[in-house]
Parts: C-alpha cells; sequence; structure tokens
C-alpha cells in the first residue's frame, strides 16, 4: 500500500512549498484539475525534478479519439498515472489503454468508478438506481474488461473489488479520513488503518495533510496508523 498527496492548490509556488515539505520516498504526489488547469505541465516537471512520482488526475472523459490522445498527452509527460472516467465506455478505455500499449508507455491507466462524493442519492440524481457499490463494481468490471489497470473507488469498496479481480489490480482510494478529521464535501470515506485492511492498493489523501500545520507530520502520522 502507498500514499498518494493530492496537491490541490492553486498555484505552482503554493504546489512546490507543500511538495518542499514531503519526502518523495514516502510518498507520491497527485496533480488534479484546479493545479494542472492553473500551471500547466509546468508543476508536473518541477514535481519530477524533486523526484516525486506523479498521479495526473484530469479524469478524462470525451470520444475515444480524443480521450486516448490527451492520455497520451499525459504519458508523454511522463507521469506515473493517468485517468478516464469508467463511465466513458468501453470503446473509450479500450482505445486509450491500447494507445498506451503501442506507445511502449509505462503510464498507468486507471478508471473512475463512483466519485468519492456521491451517495446513493446522488446517483439516484442522475438516474442511476442501484447502489454506489454495485455501479462501482460494474464501471470496475467494464475497466478490467477493456485492459485498465485499475480503477479509483472508495476504500469501502475495495474489498469487494480485490475478491474479484485479483491482487494485481490497483484500487486508488480518495475519500481517505484519518479518525476525527473533516470529511468535507466527501460521501464515502473510510480511515487509513481501515482502507489498508479493505486491501487498497493506493490512497489518496488531499486537505488532511495540506491543510496541516505540518504536511510531512500529517504523512508520518498517517504512515504510522495503518
Ligand atoms: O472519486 C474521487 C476521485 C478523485 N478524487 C480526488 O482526490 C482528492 C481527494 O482530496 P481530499 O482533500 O482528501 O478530499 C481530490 O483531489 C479529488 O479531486 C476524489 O476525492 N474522489
Amino acid at each position: 500500500m502507498s500514499l498518494i498527496v493530492a496537491l490541490d492548490t492553486h498555484s505552482l509556488d503554493a504546489a512546490l512549498a507543500i511538495a518542499d515539505q514531503l519526502d518523495p520516498t514516502l510518498c507520491r504526489v497527485k496533480v488534479g484539475k484546479e493545479l494542472f488547469t492553473y500551471t500547466g505541465p509546468a508543476v508536473v516537471q518541477a514535481l519530477h525534478a524533486r523526484g516525486f512520482e506523479v498521479f495526473l488526475d484530469l479524469k478524462f472523459h470525451d470520444i475515444p479519439n480524443t480521450t486516448a490522445h490527451a492520455v497520451q498527452a499525459a504519458a508523454d509527460l511522463g507521469v506515473w498515472m493517468v485517468n478516464v472516467h469508467a463511465s466513458g465506455g468501453r470503446q473509450m478505455m479500450q482505445t486509450s489503454a491500447a494507445r498506451l500499449k503501442q506507445g511502449g508507455y509505462a503510464t498507468h491507466l486507471i478508471g473512475v468508478t463512483v466519485l468519492t462524493s456521491m451517495s446513493a442519492e446522488d446517483l439516484l440524481d442522475v438516474g442511476i438506481t442501484i447502489s454506489p457499490a454495485e455501479q462501482v463494481v460494474r464501471l470496475a468490471q467494464l475497466a478490467y474488461d477493456s485492459g485498465l489497470g485499475g480503477v479509483v473507488c472508495s476504500a469501502q469498496e475495495a474489498a469487494l473489488l480485490r475478491a474479484k479481480f485479483g491482487p494485481e489490480f490497483l484500487l486508488v482510494t480518495p475519500g481517505i479520513r484519518p479518525a476525527g478529521s473533516n470529511a468535507d464535501d466527501q460521501k464515502r470515506i473510510v480511515t487509513p488503518a481501515d482502507a489498508m485492511r479493505q486491501g487498497v492498493s493506493h490512497m489518496v489523501v488531499g486537505r488532511p495533510i495540506t491543510q496541516a500545520a505540518s504536511p510531512k507530520q500529517a504523512v508520518l502520522d498517517i504512515l504510522a496508523s495503518i
């Protein structure tokens, strides 16, 4: 199991101020839509220069051709991991996975299942009448069949997916909250220790680390708790 710190900040300087308190041998970092939209590839290059492996969390969701080219563009930046929305469908995921394979890229491609900010009620609003866990399994199966190496899900669904897809399938889980910390906008939350027990491969933690008085100590505390 490894830790990924979500650097959700509004500038290169703000992101690097946090990254410079972290140890690339203890965690990876995640660059998401906010930071990447402000900085572009410069932040990825700066993080690589500091020795971090980067998960570029842009959650691509478009027609197959566009998505596959975007995935390749991410891989050309040398990122460790990139993702697409599994709800973009089989052809979109297959085309993207094939592009990485043909290009010989080492970048991991994973599929977002159901956002950890969504509950059963939220799914109903968008016309999905099954539970979050059932929808996660459905989309994870599609991602698996389409040749992706793993999924983004909540650790609440991790044990189910681990049993179904085996030890190599990557289970990347945001919505991690150390006991007693604020859930913020996350709805399917799990503590680091429980996530570990459920068999996740990578846990993603943002605000509990980036907004801590000492991000470095917050990382150490999470690692000590698992
Ligand atoms: O289902 C998902 C997919 C992605 N995320 C991203 O993870 C981090 C979580 O940050 P916290 O501050 O720990 O809540 C954030 O960058 C999200 O964009 C997610 O939360 N859920």
